[in-house]
């Protein structure tokens, strides 16, 4: 089984560090992760450094993987490339880092992934023309379709109507566990995280300030102390955490 673990990572933009030395136990696969942290706190840093996208002091350690690129990454603002249609740009990220030559395999994980995120009608049309909602849900369809065994999330339900944030974060996590891959995600609405993740850390001015199963984390002492806001957790009619927010402090 896929594992990650965060040694001492750092990561600058020039002179300017923003991440400073973050450390964490050992994710499994199989197990969805929240990153939490306010605005510019450094979670879609975090996330480039850990995909390789900065370099930095530290180490991203994966052990446990069976292929050769076992990271995929979704970021929070993703590029339209128009003269591409749905279908084809989920192809596209699936061939990444493979042989060029198009096996029907390739195709039938397009057609899964598409039908998992109930976008398959939208195959045909042109990924310039499709609704930002969509268009994230795409994103995902294309993280997924490289059958990640580590897969970096950053804020994907950010531009979806309540159903389809829902539905998303739920077929996340049986997804994560079907596969044993580990999700780390990166969530505004703690509520969700509460409720859809098994883990979280969370990040405050880059520092890595609490790290361990989501509702020992998320507790009414963080949004206080973190977010700024009073708020409690209660169980709803069917015994899932619910976040009730009161006021900002
Ligand atoms: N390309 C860049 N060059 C210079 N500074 C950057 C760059 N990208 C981000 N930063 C800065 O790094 C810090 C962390 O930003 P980052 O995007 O990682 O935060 P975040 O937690 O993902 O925020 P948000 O929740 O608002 O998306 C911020 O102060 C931001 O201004």
């Amino acid at each position: 089984m896929v594992t990650l673990q965060l040694d001492r990572l750092s990561a600058r933009y020039g002179r300017r560090q923003i991440l400073a030395e973050i450390s964490t136990p050992r994710f499994e696969g199989g197990r969805v992760v929240a990153l939490l942290g306010p605005n510019a706190a450094g979670k879609s840093t975090l996330f480039r450094r850990i995909f390789g996208l900065l370099k930095g002091g530290g180490e991203v350690r994966i052990t446990g993987a069976a292929s050769e690129r076992p990271v995929a990454y979704m970021p929070q603002d993703t590029g339209v490339n128009a003269v591409l249609t749905v279908y084809e740009s989920v192809l596209m990220a699936r061939m990444q880092g493979r042989s060029l030559k198009v096996r029907p395999e390739d195709l039938a994980k397009v057609d899964q992934a598409l039908d998992e995120l109930g976008i398959s009608p939208l195959g045909a049309r042109d990924i310039g023309d499709i609704s930002g909602g969509q268009r994230q849900l795409v994103s995902a369809a294309q993280a997924l379709v490289q059958e990640p065994e580590i897969l970096l999330l950053d804020e994907p339900t950010s531009a979806l109507d309540l159903n389809r944030q829902i539905s998303l974060l739920t077929i996340l996590r049986r997804l994560a566990r079907e596969r044993e891959m580990l999700i780390m995600v990166a969530l505004h609405d703690l509520g969700h995280a509460l409720r859809f993740t098994d883990e979280a850390m969370v990040l405050e001015n880059g520092q890595l300030i609490a790290c361990g199963e989501t509702c020992d984390v998320v507790t009414p002492e963080l949004l206080h102390r973190v977010y700024r806001v009073a708020a409690r957790i209660e169980p709803c009619s069917k015994g899932q955490p619910q976040l009730i927010v009161e006021e900002s402090v």
